[in-house]
C-alpha cells in the first residue's frame, strides 16, 4: 500500500452505491444505475486517490449482473493506477475459506483486487487457506479487529481466559503473520476511526502492517480524530471515507474536489 499512498496521500475512498445515493445522483436503483455510479467514481478517482474500496454488498444485491459491475470496477481501478480493496468481509470454516480464497485472492480471479477484507470471528486459524493463498498471490488481507460500528465492542472487547480482548488476540495474530516482513507485511487490520480509547485497551505497536480505518465522515469520525485514536501507529493508517466523498457526485469534478479535500485533511492530521 505504501507506494501509492506515498505519492497520492493516505486515503481510501469507498464505492458504496447505497439506494439513497443512487437516488441523489438521479440514478435508478437497478444494475444500470449501479454501473453508471460505479464507473463514474472510477473515472473520477482511480487516477488520483491511492486506494478504492468497493463494498461487495452493494454489488451482490443485484445478483450476478451486479457482481459483473464489481469485476469491471476492479479492472478500471487497476487501469487508473489506484489499488483496490474488495470489502467482502468473508469468514467461514477453513475448508470453505479455501473457496473464498480462490474467489478473492486466486491468481487471475475476476473478483480478486489488491486486497480483501475478512472476518476472523470463526477463529483466526479458519482464515489460514486465504492467508496462504494471498501470501502466494501477493494479495493483501485486512482482518476485522475493532470495527467502526457501536455494536462491535460486544464481541471484540470481550476478554479471553488469558485476559486479552478478542480484538487484541486478532491484532497479535496479524502481527505474527507479518513478523520479520520488510518494510511491512501484507496482512492488515481494520480498526474504525470511530473507536475511542484504542491505545488504552489495545496495542497496535507490533502489527508491522497497514491499518484500514473506516468511519471518517458519515459515521462521525473526523480526520482530527485519527491522531487521538491511533497515536504512534498513525503512520500505518489508511483512512476510509465513502458516503462523504460520494455525496459530492454525480459530477466528476465534484467527486475529485471532495476526495482532494479529504486527502488534504487526513494527511494534515496524520503527518502533523
Ligand atoms: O469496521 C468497519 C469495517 C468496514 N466498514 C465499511 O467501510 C465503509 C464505510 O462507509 P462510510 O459511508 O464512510 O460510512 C462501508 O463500506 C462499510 O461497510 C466500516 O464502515 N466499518
Amino acid at each position: 500500500m505504501r507506494t501509492s499512498v506515498g505519492s497520492r496521500g493516505a486515503l481510501c475512498v469507498g464505492i458504496d452505491p447505497h439506494p439513497a445515493l443512487l437516488a441523489q445522483w438521479g440514478l435508478s436503483d437497478d444494475v444500470a444505475g449501479l454501473e453508471r455510479f460505479t464507473l463514474t467514481v472510477v473515472e473520477a478517482l482511480a487516477d488520483r486517490v491511492a486506494v478504492i474500496k468497493p463494498q461487495a454488498a452493494f454489488f451482490e444485491r443485484f445478483g450476478s449482473a451486479g457482481v459483473a459491475v464489481l469485476e469491471r470496477a476492479l479492472v478500471g481501478i487497476r487501469d487508473g493506477g489506484a489499488l483496490s480493496i474488495v470489502d467482502a468481509k468473508r469468514g467461514d470454516i477453513g475448508s470453505t475459506m479455501a473457496a473464498y480464497a480462490d474467489a478473492f485472492a486466486g491468481p487471475g480471479s475476476p473478483l480478486a483486487g489488491d486486497a480483501v477484507t475478512v472476518s476472523p470471528f470463526l477463529g483466526f486459524g479458519s482464515l489460514r487457506p486465504l492467508l496462504d493463498l494471498a501470501a502466494a498471490s501477493g494479495t493483501g488481507v485486512f482482518v476485522l479487529a475493532l470495527t467502526s460500528n457501536p455494536e462491535g465492542g460486544q464481541v471484540q472487547h470481550a476478554r479471553q481466559p488469558d485476559g486479552k480482548t478478542v480484538a487484541q488476540t486478532v491484532i497479535d495474530a496479524v502481527a505474527a503473520e507479518n513478523a520479520g516482513a520488510s518494510p511491512t507485511g501484507s496482512v492488515g487490520v481494520v480498526v474504525g476511526a470511530t473507536v475511542t480509547g484504542v491505545g488504552r485497551e489495545h496495542d497496535l505497536s507490533a502489527i508491522n502492517g497497514p491499518i484500514l480505518a473506516p468511519g471518517i465522515g458519515a459515521q462521525g469520525a473526523t480526520p482530527d480524530d485519527l491522531r487521538a485514536v491511533f497515536g504512534a501507529a498513525r503512520d500505518q493508517v489508511l483512512p476510509n471515507s465513502s458516503r462523504e466523498v460520494l455525496g459530492a457526485g454525480p459530477g466528476v469534478a465534484g467527486l475529485r474536489e471532495a476526495a482532494a479535500r479529504s486527502v488534504d485533511a487526513v494527511e494534515k492530521a496524520l503527518r502533523a
